[in-house]
């Protein structure tokens, strides 16, 4: 039988992908690994069939210009920044200083420094100065959920034509289409998120998909 709804993927699957694709062997993520381990920073990065989902996008669009919203250790990044040419640049923006220095050590033992720029600072407040770096072929968020909606809004107007947009965790830990809405903070995140969703897809400047990954992909291509 073939599994008709996202939440039907049965652990099996994810596993015979995982075992079938071996990207944990990779030296170069096993050593980032090993540096976000020694810095103490939290285990929060994409799973590694994430970050080849978004190496096979960037490729596929030919990227040359990338921006990341939520560096962390760098692990999505370096996936980001090995789909770029030697002369591509991927900015990626981080607001704690902490990740963004375990992030600088990852990019220098990896020989990718010349190719990623850490914006440090709240992403609100360091995405104006990227204007002029524009347009971009590929556009990452992965940050704070509270601020999707206006990431969204700058990542549209600075996006290339044919460029992609991809935001991280929209199905909100499984709980986006739940009825029945938790208490506290998990609800207040379930309806940002619902809201970021709805407003993806209603942008007629885009055409909008949902990637049943574990933590749901929003992928949009602009027009
Ligand atoms: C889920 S983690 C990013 C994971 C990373 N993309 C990866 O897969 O390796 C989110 C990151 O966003 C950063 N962050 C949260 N709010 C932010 C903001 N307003 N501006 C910039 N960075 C922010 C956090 O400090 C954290 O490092």
């Amino acid at each position: 039988m073939r599994p008709k709804s996202y939440s039907n993927l049965s652990q099996s699957v994810s596993q015979y992908v995982e075992n079938l694709l071996q990207i944990d062997n990779d030296p170069n993520l096993q050593q980032v690994m090993q540096i976000a381990k020694k810095r103490g920073t939290p285990p929060l990065q994409v799973v590694p069939t994430d970050g080849r989902n978004l190496e096979v996008f960037a490729r596929t669009v030919q990227a040359r210009k990338i921006v990341e919203i939520g560096t962390l250790c760098g692990y999505s990044a370096v996936f980001l920044a090995n789909a770029l040419p030697e002369d591509g640049k991927l900015y990626t923006c981080e607001h704690s200083t902490h990740h963004a220095a375990v992030a600088s050590e990852v990019f220098q033992n990896l020989g990718l420094s010349h190719k990623i720029e850490i914006k440090i600072g709240k992403a609100l407040d360091t995405l104006p100065s990227l204007v002029r770096e524009g347009p971009f072929d590929l556009i990452f968020i992965d940050a704070d959920k509270a601020n999707y909606p206006k990431y969204f809004d700058w990542a549209v107007e600075n996006l290339r034509s044919g460029g992609l947009l991809i935001a991280d965790n929209v199905f909100v830990f499984g709980f986006v289409g739940n009825e029945e809405l938790p208490q506290g903070e998990l609800a207040n995140l379930i309806l940002a998120m619902r809201n970021f969703n709805e407003k993806c897809v209603k942008d007629k400047r885009l055409v909008t998909t949902f990637l049943p990954t574990g933590e749901g992909m929003m992928v949009a291509v602009k027009k």
